[in-house]
């Protein structure tokens, strides 16, 4: 049951828009900040080892004993961070040496500045008598002990976070392979839309739809390159979309609003005509009405313009096919025991609630309506299309938010 116009399954038109968005690209990027959020199209390999060099975890004192039980030394050199000790230890020798430097050739151990008889500060002192014996490989970090060289520091498919910045950066890394980020430009629909910084008057509202999109694409890794609002009248709205095609920077729109069965639905009229889109009622609420195809090549996805039935499908419809395209794993729906007063739900259609799912495991539905309880959830319950009521204690199937 797919046919344009017909009711579609909540499965088949995930795979539609999935089918639609395709496979994504890869790039070389630098390993920065702005590479944050994606997904590596190739595993990251260390340039460097990590540390680069034996190194001290310790502000104090580089010794070689000349017998187990030394405690007075000669200091012979002093090692800032950031040198290269130009000596090497010989047997019953120490040198002072900073949090990060490089040992010199032949240290044993690092003893801390607290346990020797030396001033922290100032010039190093000729000599240092330290309070007990050192243990062999104390307070020294040896070269490659975090990481070798040539090492696989993370698969391909795995998330470019801050940690792996920093692994990869210190390994020596600056540039990455990763799945490229889909640009997005979002379009919202509807004549009684005002814009923030507008007056909506006696017939409009605040317009929220365009930020909530693009925040929640910006989450699923997308690059929001526009977000648009748009009146009723198709000529305006084909203008758009023309100009859209056209912009070599966007690689999908998704609009919100105008799709459902009213005499001013400028989604259906613009695109409905066109044998690239579908229009359908899918068995699923809230986002029941929804279309999807191509405007001239870009793809465009028609999301409902309540806003919470706009969110509900981007999340549970458009979410699963941007993870694919971006190489990221797909989401794991978990089961939790539902808590709290019985809630009718209409049988015959998916029922996605607003919930919020609680330390002890058990998940709840707030006591608020539609955008209150949106903004109060951290997941959606699954209700199966069979059945018509929650009650509590039922084990239900839950998407985190
Ligand atoms: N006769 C029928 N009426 C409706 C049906 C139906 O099957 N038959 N479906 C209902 C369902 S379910 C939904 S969902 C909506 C979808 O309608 P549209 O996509 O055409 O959206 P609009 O009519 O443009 O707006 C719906 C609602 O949301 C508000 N809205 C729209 N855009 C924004 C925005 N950018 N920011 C904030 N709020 C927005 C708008 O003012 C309306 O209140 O249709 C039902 N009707
Ligand atoms: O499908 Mo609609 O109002 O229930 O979002």
């Amino acid at each position: 049951m797919s046919a344009a116009g017909g009711h579609r399954s909540v499965a088949e038109h995930r795979a539609a828009i999935a089918d639609l968005l395709g496979a994504g690209a890869t790039e070389r990027v630098a390993l920065d900040r702005h590479a944050a959020g994606r997904r590596l199209a190739a595993d990251l390999v260390a340039a460097d080892d990590l540390p680069r060099f034996d190194n001290s975890a310790m502000d104090g004192y580089a010794v070689c004993p000349g017998s187990p039980d030394q405690r007075a030394y000669p200091v012979v050199g002093d090692v800032p961070a950031g040198s290269a000790p130009r000596f090497a230890l010989a047997p019953g020798e120490a040198a002072r040496v900073m949090t990060g430097a490089r040992v010199p050739e032949g240290t044993v151990a690092v003893v801390p500045v607290e346990r020797t008889d030396a001033s922290p500060t100032g010039p190093a002192p000729e000599r240092v008598t330290i309070d007990a014996d050192p243990t062999p490989g104390q307070h020294v970090r040896p070269r490659g002990e975090d990481v070798t060289a040539g090492s696989v520091l993370a698969a391909r498919g795995s998330a470019t976070t801050p940690a792996l910045i920093a692994l990869g950066r210190s390994a020596g890394c600056t540039v990455v392979e990763v799945q490229v980020a889909t640009r997005v430009a979002v379009v919202a629909t509807g004549a009684e839309l005002a814009p923030p910084d507008a007056d909506p008057g006696a017939g409009g509202i605040h317009e929220s739809n365009s930020d909530m999109i693009a925040a929640l694409a910006q989450a699923a890794g997308c690059d929001v390159r526009r977000a648009e609002v748009c009146s009723d009248e198709p000529p305006e709205l084909r203008a758009l979309l023309h100009d859209l095609d056209r912009d070599p920077d966007i690689d999908l729109v998704v609009t919100t609003g105008g799709v459902s069965a009213g005499a001013y639905e400028v989604v259906r009229q613009v695109c409905e005509p066109l044998p690239t889109f579908d229009f359908v009622h899918l068995a699923m609420q809230p986002g029941g009405p929804q279309g999807l195809g191509r405007y001239g090549s870009t793809p465009v996805i028609c999301l409902p313009g309540t806003p919470v039935g706009a969110f509900v499908a981007f999340e549970v419809l458009v979410r699963p096919g941007l993870d694919r395209r971006h190489g990221a794993p797909p989401a794991r729906p978990g089961q939790a025991a539902y808590r709290g007063k019985s809630r009718r739900t209409r049988a015959g259609r998916v029922q996605f609630v607003t919930s919020v799912l609680h330390d002890d495991g058990t998940v709840s539905a707030p006591d608020a309506r539609h955008l209150t309880a949106l903004a109060a959830a951290n997941c959606l319950i699954e209700v199966p299309e069979g059945v018509d009521q929650l009650i509590d204690g039922d084990v239900v199937t839950v998407h985190l938010l």
